[in-house]
């Protein structure tokens, strides 16, 4: 393999898999199904990210869409992810492999539970060999509710997770530098950094049963690599995309990782909604944050623990003002907080390489 990648998320787009007319299209799934069983045969964890039921509840049933277009969603996925997930069970148990179904909201992202209980669940079915198929739970996410689309839901499980790599499947090979159907357009291979603007070249319009389009893949893509987390968007429509992609053999754009500090800085700085705990600092841990000084925070400077979290989550910095000063990564958990709460001389609560301090 070309990546040396342990675990990686994989999204499947609606277009990916779904034909023309709006049906399943099976043996695509199949085809991406056998991939993914070798992938996996190969020691290397997946966690896949399906979009589809919405398209399969449309071939299994007709509703008024124009009518009421948000029941008709619901019912549609509600019909439809059955469908969905019995053909990736059916596909996947050919190779004795296990997959399960994860349906999630952007509720669960925000609130702290809700976040750590889907973390342990994926933690633990990947430890037992299983293959999660996550989906929106569009039957329960509505309007505002609802992630922007599908990327940005297979953005947030990466980053969840530590992924090494996500990969976009879409219907095209990648992000062109124009209209990917104008003759001049090409594919752009590798985006570094987060300073390319895709609004001047990619446009809004999505293809037949996507939601989000190509401006939010790009956005996400860009945050997530900011994180350290490569990010590969090509043509799941194309055989042996996935193989192909690990081997690096084919044409397709590839999110360079940020493997900085600064990277993971920026990183943190996006990432207030996914803020488990939160501590309170005295006034000189706040001198000392601000300062021009690379500081980390030190337990010396933690009055206590305000909400409770684990080790490697995102944390607030909170003042006794109730301001927040600054978003960091804990180095241990909050009970190892709160038994070194004041004491000099132990390790720093958040590293300075991790912390990302409010402007
Ligand atoms: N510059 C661009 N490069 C690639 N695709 C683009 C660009 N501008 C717009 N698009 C559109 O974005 C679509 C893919 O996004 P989307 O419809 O959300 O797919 P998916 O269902 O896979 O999530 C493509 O089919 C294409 O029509
Ligand atoms: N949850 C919806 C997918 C919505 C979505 O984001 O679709 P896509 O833009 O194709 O990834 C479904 O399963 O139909």
């Amino acid at each position: 393999m070309a990546f040396n990648y342990q675990r990686i998320v994989i999204k499947i787009g609606s277009n990916v898999i779904t034909q023309e007319n709006g049906l399943p299209d099976l043996p695509r799934i199949t085809h991406l199904v056998d991939q993914i069983a070798a992938i996996k045969k190969q020691g290397i964890e997946v966690i896949l990210v399906s979009s589809g039921a919405v398209a399969s509840g449309r071939s299994l049933i007709t509703v008024a869409e124009k009518s009421d277009a948000v029941a008709a969603r619901q019912v549609l996925a509600s019909i439809g992810q059955v469908k969905l997930i019995n053909t990736y069970s059916h596909l996947f148990e050919q190779f004795q492999i296990l997959c399960s179904q994860v349906l999630v909201t952007r509720e669960d992202f925000r609130d702290r539970m809700h976040y750590l209980n889907m973390k342990n669940c994926l933690e633990a079915l990947l430890q037992y060999e299983v293959i999660p198929v996550v989906n929106e739970n569009d039957v329960v996410s509505v309007t505002e509710l609802m992630f922007t689309d599908n990327d940005e839901l297979a953005g947030l499980i990466a980053s969840m997770l530590n992924a090494n790599a996500l990969i976009i499947l879409t219907n095209v090979d990648g992000i062109y530098n124009g209209d990917p159907k104008a003759a001049g357009s090409a594919v752009i291979d590798e985006v570094s950094g987060n300073e390319l603007d895709f609004s001047s070249f990619v446009s809004s319009g999505r293809s037949q049963f996507g939601r989000g389009g190509m401006i939010t893949k790009s956005t996400m893509a860009q945050k997530t690599a900011q994180l350290g987390i490569s990010v590969h968007i090509a043509n799941g429509k194309r055989d042996q995309i996935l193989t192909d992609v690990l081997e690096n053999q084919v044409t397709h754009t590839r999110f360079i990782p940020n493997k900085t500090a600064s990277g993971k800085k920026k990183w943190i700085a996006h990432s207030e909604k996914s803020a488990t705990g939160s501590v309170l600092i005295n006034a000189g841990a706040k001198a000392a944050l601000i300062s021009n000084k690379a500081t980390s925070l030190l337990p010396v400077g933690i009055v206590g623990v305000i909400t409770d979290f684990k080790k490697g989550d995102i944390i607030k910095l909170i003042d006794d003002t109730d301001k927040l000063i600054g978003l960091g990564i804990a180095e241990y958990g909050a009970d190892k907080a709160r038994e070194r709460v004041g004491q000099k001389n132990q390790k720093a609560l958040v590293h300075y390489d991790y912390l990302y301090l409010q402007g």
